[in-house]
């Protein structure tokens, strides 16, 4: 029998499985700059909102500016407006929904392993009804750090109860891959947002794929080889 390089995947959510990163920074940058009163330009948005929304927030403006109750109430805003814009787009990247079956198939455990918050999850896997792929869903309501602390992987490793060692992370975005190097997990990178020249600093990405029909993913699930 074949060994498997790895025993679970686990995948980031916005921009690893679905191709919503931009819907993202237009949400943000509407909150920052119209609601909030900022100056922000799209550039700046889309480096700085990495982790939980409450992290973004703090980024922006700084750990005082909010009361909890407040951040959560704009988070949520957020999200509103990011469903509403993007729900005509929604769907998984090409090939993910076969890999999906497949890596069942192979008994692979599955974790969703995000910085977004639940109703964002809820929204991805009910729509596009993949909720019964995954043994676990870890989200920015489970941690109390996001990325790039390994926090979130640490979690989804430990509810599928695999060791770091035999998970693989599968991530969009430079600090995503720094939490999986944290982690001390090995990491694929779906190159929706960012080219591979952004991630020239990690010593723990396995390959660069631009979507899930790569044939590079065949080795995962056939066992040829890490
Ligand atoms: O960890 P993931 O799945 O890439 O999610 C990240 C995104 O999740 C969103 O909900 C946040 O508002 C974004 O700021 C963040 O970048």
């Amino acid at each position: 029998m074949t060994t498997l390089p790895y025993q679970a995947f686990l995948f980031d959510m916005n921009g690893t499985m679905i191709d919503d990163m931009d819907y993202h920074t237009k949400a943000w940058h509407q909150i920052l700059n119209n609601d909030l009163q900022g100056s922000f330009s799209l550039e700046e948005v889309k480096a700085q909102m990495y982790g939980k929304n409450s992290e973004v927030l703090a980024r922006f403006f700084g750990e005082d500016r909010f009361t909890q109750e407040e951040a959560d109430q704009l988070s949520i805003q957020k999200e509103k407006i990011y469903q509403k814009e993007y729900l005509s787009h929604l769907k998984l990247i090409n090939g993910l929904d076969a890999f999906l079956a497949k890596a069942k198939e192979q008994n692979i455990q599955m974790a969703i392993a995000t910085a977004a918050i639940t109703f964002n999850i809820d929204f991805v896997v009910d729509n596009l009804n993949i909720r019964h792929y995954f043994n676990a869903l870890v989200s920015a309501d489970d941690v109390d750090k996001s990325k790039p602390h390994p926090e979130t992987f640490l979690k989804s490793a430990e509810a599928l109860a695999v060791a770091p060692k035999k998970c693989l992370v599968l991530e969009d975005a430079p600090k995503g891959v720094e939490a999986a190097q944290n982690a001390g997990m090995d990491c694929l990178v779906i190159t929706t947002m960012h080219g591979k020249e952004e991630f020239s600093q990690y010593t723990n990405i396995i390959g660069f794929v631009a979507d899930y029909t790569d044939p590079q993913l065949e080795r995962l699930l056939t066992g040829e080889g890490k």
